[in-house]
């Protein structure tokens, strides 16, 4: 696609459950190679907008493109194959294998060659087998843990896991990853960590979309910011102009506009 083309279009995408809008009209759109932030009050439907997009909800209404192609509706694996992955809140690894074996396993759904092919270690698997090694070795110094990266994943804190969930979020090479509150529970030392890694990330080509309560890290982070209240987006725009806009401050801290 070309560049004029956005990264993510959501155009008026609705959610309902029991006949309850937790998503209306919800609109917008993401660039190439950004890091954007989207924020929002409890119950404005931060969750429920990236769940439709990455497949794990399906819209009741509206349309998802992602660089172009229509993605509304696909299942969870056929998005992440289009090239949008996303992390959970709580974080998703195999804590009984190795920080390396995560990544190598995160690849694997990606991978062309089938089960035979790998039985029989052909050269096509073997090809895809040592980029996956490559991208591995790559990623576990990007996110600083390689002291651990033959280490059982469940020794490290939960920051660290956190980015081991990014990275394996990286390995199939996304076009974009959503992370759903990146930092939530993670200690204030972690969330410096953590800022830093997305930050070189996004330096070495990477984009993200990052939904989080901590309006400080997303606004540190973020070139742009996008506000949701009510199901739909209320405003969008870079940091400092969503901090002084009343009604930010109004839906966060019910403070009439
Ligand atoms: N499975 C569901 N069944 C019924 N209502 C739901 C469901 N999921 C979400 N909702 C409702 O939809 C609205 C939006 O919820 P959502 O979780 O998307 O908001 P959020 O911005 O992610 O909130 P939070 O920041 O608290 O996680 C809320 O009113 C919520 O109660």
């Amino acid at each position: 696609m070309n560049s004029a083309t956005p990264l993510l279009e959501v155009e008026g995408l609705r959610k309902s459950f029991a006949g309850v809008h937790a998503v209306d009209n919800m609109s917008f759109s993401v660039a190439h190679n950004t890091i954007t932030g989207v924020i929002g009050p409890n119950g404005s439907g931060k969750s429920t907008t990236i769940d439709c997009i990455s497949g794990f909800q399906r819209p009741n209404a509206g349309r998802i493109r992602l660089d172009g192609r229509d993605i509304t509706r696909l299942t969870p694996q056929k998005i992440a194959k289009a090239g949008l992955i996303r992390t959970f809140q709580t974080v998703h690894i195999y804590e009984a294998m190795t920080l390396r074996e995560n990544l190598l396993q995160a690849a694997r759904p990606f991978q062309a060659s089938g089960w035979v092919a790998d039985f029989l270690r052909l050269p096509g698997m073997r090809r895809e087998v040592d980029a996956a090694m490559v991208r591995a070795d790559e990623l576990v110094d990007m996110i600083g843990l390689r002291k651990y990266y033959d280490a059982p994943t469940r020794i490290l804190s939960y920051g660290q896991k956190k980015l081991v969930a990014l990275a394996a979020g990286l390995m199939p090479k996304p076009r974009l990853l959503v992370l759903d509150e990146p930092v939530a529970g993670v200690n204030p030392t972690r969330i410096r960590e953590i800022e830093e890694v997305i930050l070189n990330l996004h330096a070495a080509g990477e984009s993200f979309i990052i939904v989080e309560h901590n309006v400080e890290f997303v606004m540190r982070l973020c070139e742009r910011v996008i506000v949701f209240v009510g199901g739909s987006k209320m405003t969008e725009g870079d940091p400092k102009s969503v901090q002084q806009d009343a009604r930010v401050l109004e839906a966060y801290l019910g403070i009439p506009a």
